[in-house]
């Protein structure tokens, strides 16, 4: 739905070349659920931005649905563009219009009709469950309501795509869980694709199905987040469920599992087939959007030269192990 092909996007501050976005490669299936993560400065917001040529990229295809976007210009780019729904970090509602009449702003511009235009609106507050605060301003608006009408306000034009820049980032933790949950309702019902940017682990696990992590402009990895999780040394895996340094222990090996939603009860089997005191020292499964997902932090009694046949079992039955120096 979305294909990002040697995309690279430079600025120019203080008369010297940034390089933001550093030819990326990136495909978004239709219907999926997809996020870019990375700190600050990677070039998430230029990339995302890039995707509906807010941002013309330097170099590289930009192609949504079908249509290579960067070859449009004028009236078909901006046609194109209203297929493509946008939300923001801080709402970027006018303050001087209802959430009604923010909505009916979208639609004023895609040149809909007065009559058209007030039913679009009601069916957009509804699908959004604002339909009770049609009439209030912004400033009369919770975080998570005034993001509901920039949802609805996104999806004026029926958009297949909708991009969020860190949507969610301004709001508290339990609005944040509403608004996820919306976005994940209209993923389903609509089939919407969703690109999103975040720094928020927590959006990874409740809402994407694969996701991609940044870093100085680059892609590092990329892929369906149950699998990222699996892979060994991914950075996505260390920041979704983070383990911290290993404690030292004697006579001890600390091992590192992740667990995916086909594994056997594998703790029970080691202890069983080794005569092992396995312990548990920390870590988490879940049940994420794209599947049961976690990683475990375990105690085998021994020096890894004793434990090495223990651990050689745990990888043979295609878990991802590893031993954190
Ligand atoms: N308009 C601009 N002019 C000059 N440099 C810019 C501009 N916009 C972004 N940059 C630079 O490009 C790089 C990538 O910025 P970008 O905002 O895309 O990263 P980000 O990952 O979204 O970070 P954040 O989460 O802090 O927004 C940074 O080094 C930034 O300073």
């Amino acid at each position: 739905m979305i294909e990002l092909d040697g995309l690279r996007r430079t600025y120019r501050a203080k008369g010297r070349p940034v390089v933001a976005v550093d030819g990326v490669d990136l495909a978004v299936r239709a219907g999926e659920v997809f996020g870019v993560v990375g700190r600050s400065g990677a070039g998430k917001s230029t990339l995302l931005r890039c995707v509906n040529l807010l941002e013309r990229p330097d170099e590289g295809r930009v192609t949504v649905d079908g249509v290579e976007l960067t070859g449009l210009a004028g009236d078909r780019l901006r046609a194109a563009r209203q297929r493509i729904g946008m939300i923001h970090q801080h709402f970027a509602l006018l303050s001087s219009r209802t959430a009604a009449g923010n909505v009916a702003f979208a639609l004023e511009v895609m040149g809909v009709g007065r009559a058209e235009r007030a039913r679009r609106v009601a069916e957009l507050l509804d699908l959004v469950g604002l339909a009770d605060r049609a009439d209030a301003y912004p400033a009369q608006l919770s975080g998570g309501q005034k993001q509901r009408v920039g949802i609805a306000r996104a999806l004026a034009g029926r958009p297949k795509v909708l991009l969020s820049d860190e949507a969610t980032s301004a709001l508290d933790p339990e609005t944040t869980r509403s608004i996820l949950g919306l976005l994940r309702d209209l993923n389903q019902r609509l089939g919407l694709t969703i690109l999103l940017i975040t720094h928020e682990m927590d959006v990874v696990k409740r809402l994407c199905d694969s996701a991609a992590v940044m870093r100085d402009g680059r892609i590092t990895e990329s892929g369906r987040v149950t699998e990222l999780i699996a892979r060994p040394g991914s950075e996505l895996a260390a920041e979704v469920f983070p383990l911290g340094p290993p404690p030292v222990l004697p006579d001890t090996t600390v091992v590192d599992v992740t667990v995916t939603s086909d594994d056997q009860p594998f703790v029970a089997d080691l202890a069983r087939r080794y005569d092992l005191d396995v312990r548990i020292l920390g870590g988490a499964v879940e049940q994420l959007a794209g599947g049961r997902a976690g990683r475990l932090r375990l105690a085998l009694p021994g020096n890894p030269e004793q434990t090495a046949p223990a651990v050689a079992h745990l990888r043979a039955t295609g878990l991802t192990v590893e031993v954190p120096a």
